[in-house]
């Protein structure tokens, strides 16, 4: 895919493929065009040109709901909560993109049952964020860090088949980063995911993902394990040189 703003190729010409099941890494330096490409990827951005297929199914030029829909849900580098709402009903409102009622009646009531289930359903992610101790505080109130988690447990509240986290450890400290590697690993595990991750700490990225793809001015200039792609002349000089 390509994506132009004016005269800026934020993304430009980029291929690849990430396979099921893997923890797939993104990094490169600011302005990059990594969020960019997360945008492009999740419906919220239009391609200037190019098509990105999920399992066969073209997702490009699909509404960001649609593609929710399909199973490819995301997290934000700037974090979007409601901020003034309950952790829990954060997490119970995103479910409801799931739920045959959908969000209408996510927003104005349901019937008691599904009602009882988004409720169990919501108190488990939180429960597996390590954030079901705070259900019923603000999302406002919460520290960067577990914002952060709140917002994985409310992507995971739509069923996805692929998570993609903007940089989910920014605003952690080392012992959450720390935890965050297993963390990631688990979801993954447990729900059966494909993760794409953006990230700026490269241990984290080294040390977690399966394969690691790095983009330098809108260009893909290295894809492959995360020791080769450590290697690579291009990527020294392009990115980790400079770290
Ligand atoms: N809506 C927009 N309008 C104009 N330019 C944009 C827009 N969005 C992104 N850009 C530009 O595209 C380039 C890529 O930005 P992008 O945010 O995708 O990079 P990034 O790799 O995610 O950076 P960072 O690591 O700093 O988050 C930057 O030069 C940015 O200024």
């Amino acid at each position: 895919m390509t994506r132009r703003f004016g005269g800026l190729i934020a993304v430009n010409d980029v291929s690849f493929e990430v396979r099921e099941g893997e923890i797939f890494g993104l990094i490169g330096p600011n302005g990059a065009g990594k969020t960019t490409l997360f945008n492009l990827m999740t419906g919220l951005t239009p391609p200037s040109s190019g098509t990105l297929t999920y399992r066969g199914t073209r997702v490009t030029g699909l509404a960001p709901h649609r593609v929710a829909g399909l199973g490819l849900s995301r997290t934000f580098q700037n974090i979007r909560l409601f901020r003034g709402l309950s952790a829990l009903e954060n997490v119970k409102i995103a479910g409801h993109l799931r739920t045959r009622a959908g969000l209408w009646q996510g927003v104005f009531g349901l019937a008691r049952a599904e009602e009882d289930a988004a409720t169990r359903r919501a108190w488990d992610l939180l429960d597996l964020v390590g954030l079901s101790d705070r259900a019923g505080e603000l999302a406002g109130n919460f520290s960067y860090g577990d914002q952060r988690r709140l917002e994985i447990a409310r992507a995971l509240a739509t069923e996805p088949r692929v998570l993609l986290l903007d940089e989910p450890a920014a605003g952690m400290n080392t012992a959450e980063k720390g935890q965050l590697t297993s963390f990631i690993r688990e979801v993954r595990d447990r729900f059966d995911l494909t993760v794409l991750l953006i990230e700026h700490h490269v241990p984290l990225v080294m040390g977690l993902c399966d394969r690691v793809a790095v983009l330098n001015f809108g260009q893909l200039i290295a894809v492959g394990d995360p020791a080769s792609v450590q290697r690579d002349p291009r990527v020294v000089e392009a990115y980790l040189g400079g770290e």
